[in-house]
């Protein structure tokens, strides 16, 4: 039997771990606090925003929701970053990408304090993952670490392939499957649009994590028997009785489910998890910077 991971059940057991810490702070310093900065119109970054909000009240975390129009211009942006960044009541800062294309996210992500950037996009957090010491673990790749942990598969020895090699997702996960376990020492491919021969390398993994952002790329064909299949792609493609949108993955779940031991569905498995982690970063955030320790889940 195929093990359909279920993030949104994972996602609510930390979630409940992380309201303790939440009380912990809020009770020892002061009341945890994520900023979210909106520089867009998208229905889907609206919606993810207010997710993320609807979450920090969930568990007692406080929250700065500041909104941009579309035509703001940079200088704009980059002033609420730079209050955000001076406001001892804020922990941390999500600014949701994407930006509109007159603004250069990157000097956005440069100007966030990296003590709190809870992304963990800015190069210092970077560097430090990639040299093996991170502050924040990105959110994506964290998140699905902790999918795997709780559906019981161990890392350690195996053969695992990234389809992606995004800043966000792809290059981050194969940093922390590189490294030490848990979660780890997994010996690890990055596959991309430039791969010669996908199939290839998917069929000998262990471990796929499709990232690439193209509907249904990874197909049971490409796999191997007992894989286990993580789904990080959110595509908005039209309904096939062209009806509106609907929402699949990176991977064909039907003929993936069919080979995989176990494996994430779209929606419920990653996406959850991502908000969970950034929860947890919030809480990490708030801990580092009130010299107040609490114990992380
Ligand atoms: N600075 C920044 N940080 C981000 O972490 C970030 C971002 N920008 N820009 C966009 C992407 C996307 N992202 C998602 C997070 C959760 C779900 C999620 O919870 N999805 C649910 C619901 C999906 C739905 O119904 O739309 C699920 O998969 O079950 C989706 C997408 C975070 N992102």
């Amino acid at each position: 039997m195929t093990e359909i991971i279920d993030g949104n059940a994972v996602a609510a057991g930390l979630r409940e771990e992380l309201t303790s810490c939440v009380d912990t702070l809020t009770a020892a310093a002061s009341r945890p606090t994520l900023a979210t900065v909106l520089m867009s119109d998208d229905p889907a970054s609206e919606t993810y925003v207010s997710m993320k909000q609807d979450d920090c009240e969930e568990l007692g975390i406080g929250t700065r929701d500041v909104e941009l129009d579309t035509d703001a211009p940079a200088s704009e942006l980059f002033g609420v970053v730079d209050d955000l960044n001076a406001d001892d009541d804020v922990n941390a800062i999500l600014v949701q990408s994407p930006v509109p294309d007159h603004v250069d996210y990157r000097e956005v992500l440069e100007r966030i304090d990296p003590m709190k950037d809870v992304d963990a996009f800015h190069p210092e957090n970077v560097g430090r993952l990639v040299a093996g010491y991170p502050r924040y673990k990105p959110c994506t790749p964290h998140g699905i670490q902790r999918l795997l942990a709780a559906a019981d598969v161990d890392t350690d020895g195996k053969d695992a392939v990234v389809v992606g090699r995004s800043r966000i997702v792809g290059k981050p996960m194969v940093n922390l499957f590189i490294q030490d376990a848990p979660g780890g020492n997994a010996t690890t491919t990055v596959c991309h649009s430039h791969t010669d021969d996908l199939t290839a390398k998917t069929r000998e993994a262990d471990i796929v994590v499709a990232a690439a952002g193209v509907p249904e790329l990874v197909d049971g064909s490409m796999l191997k028997e007992g894989a286990v299949v993580i789904d990080v792609g959110i595509n908005r493609i039209e309904a096939e009785d062209g009806d509106g949108t609907t929402l699949v993955g990176d991977v064909d779940f039907e003929s993936a489910k069919e080979k995989a031991s176990a494996i994430t569905p779209v929606p419920g498995g990653v996406g959850p998890m991502t908000r969970a982690m950034l929860l947890y970063n919030t809480v990490k955030a708030a801990s580092l910077q009130t010299d107040t320790e609490v114990e992380l889940p």
